[in-house]
């Protein structure tokens, strides 16, 4: 060969025309994608609709009303399927996972409807905004039936839970109202306790396990509104407060506003002065 030569065919190496690159392309194609040829797989990006074909006797009991005798033994019926998704990763590379970032880890405890009971609860400051009218509100109609929307309402400002906890710290605060003077315990009656109803100057009680508590100091500070605990005024509220929240810790709440401890009637005729103070 000449040097001339010699170049030509460097320059055919080094500097090739697009045929070339294209053939060269075509070389260098990725293996896996010969394994696809050899499975028989075409790539393809087309999305077509499949069908699913039935044959179905013509004597069967889809037969023509007017018991038209056809030459057919058969008839094919067509049905459409949805397209399947599109599959993104046709290439030679396996399919790729998605990025963590992408994807919001799982939270446990998603399906609870209401928080674990706890302690605490008694606590929480409420994070969402309240509904003002909470206690009228309908249940949204994008909430599957059985679960209704909180029935809290907006409380006062410096009514937070955290607000009653700093009140109920300080014993001189006296949260047992002016129809429980002094230090000691009483025995109410039923009928005494009746007339705890919150109304005409009264301050309400209510009865929690056999305890008196005036529950008049708390009221503004309910997250579920006056007009909820005030349901149970003047008689027993253990029913009502256990349906609706069984995980708030009453006794820890209220210790301040206890007032004394419910007696029957013959109970309390029987005391002297109606202070516990005097059974010990
Ligand atoms: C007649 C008795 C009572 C009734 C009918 C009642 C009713 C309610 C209602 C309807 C709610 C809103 C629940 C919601 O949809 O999230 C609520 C919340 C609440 N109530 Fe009562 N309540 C009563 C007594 C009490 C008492 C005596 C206390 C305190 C010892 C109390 C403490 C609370 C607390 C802490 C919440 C917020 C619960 C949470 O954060 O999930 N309630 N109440």
């Amino acid at each position: 060969t000449t040097p001339d030569s010699d170049k030509a065919g460097l320059r055919q190496r080094f500097d090739p025309s697009p045929s070339l690159l294209v053939k060269e392309a075509e070389h260098a194609r990725p293996a896996p994608e010969v394994t696809f040829n050899e499975l028989k797989v075409e790539p393809t990006f087309e999305i077509s609709t499949p069908t699913m074909q039935i044959s179905l006797p013509n004597d069967g009991p889809f037969k023509e009303k007017d018991g038209n005798s056809s030459d057919k033994t058969q008839e094919t019926v067509t049905l459409s399927m949805p397209p399947p998704p599109p599959m993104l990763n046709r290439g030679s590379e396996p399919p790729r996972l998605k990025p963590p970032s992408l994807s919001a880890p799982p939270r446990p405890g998603n399906g609870f409807v209401r928080p674990p009971p706890s302690a605490a609860a008694s606590l929480r400051v409420p994070v969402t905004k309240p509904l003002p009218n909470a206690s009228l509100a309908p249940s949204s109609s994008i909430m599957p039936p059985g679960k209704q929307v909180s029935r809290k309402v907006v409380l006062e400002p410096g009514h937070s839970p955290l607000d009653w906890a700093a009140l109920t710290n300080n014993p001189n605060n006296h949260l047992r109202g002016k129809d429980a003077p002094g230090d000691g315990f009483l025995r109410i009656t039923p009928t005494e306790l009746k007339r705890q109803n919150g109304r005409k100057g009264k301050d309400a009680w209510t009865v929690y396990q056999g305890k008196v508590y005036n529950i008049t100091p708390y009221v503004p500070f309910h997250p579920g509104g006056a007009g909820e605990i005030l349901r149970g005024a003047g008689k027993d509220s253990v029913k009502l407060f256990m349906e609706v929240h069984p995980w708030v810790n009453w006794d820890g709440m209220l210790s301040e506003c206890l007032v004394g401890i419910l007696v029957s009637e013959d109970e309390a005729a029987r005391g002297s002065n109606g202070s516990l103070d005097e059974m010990d």
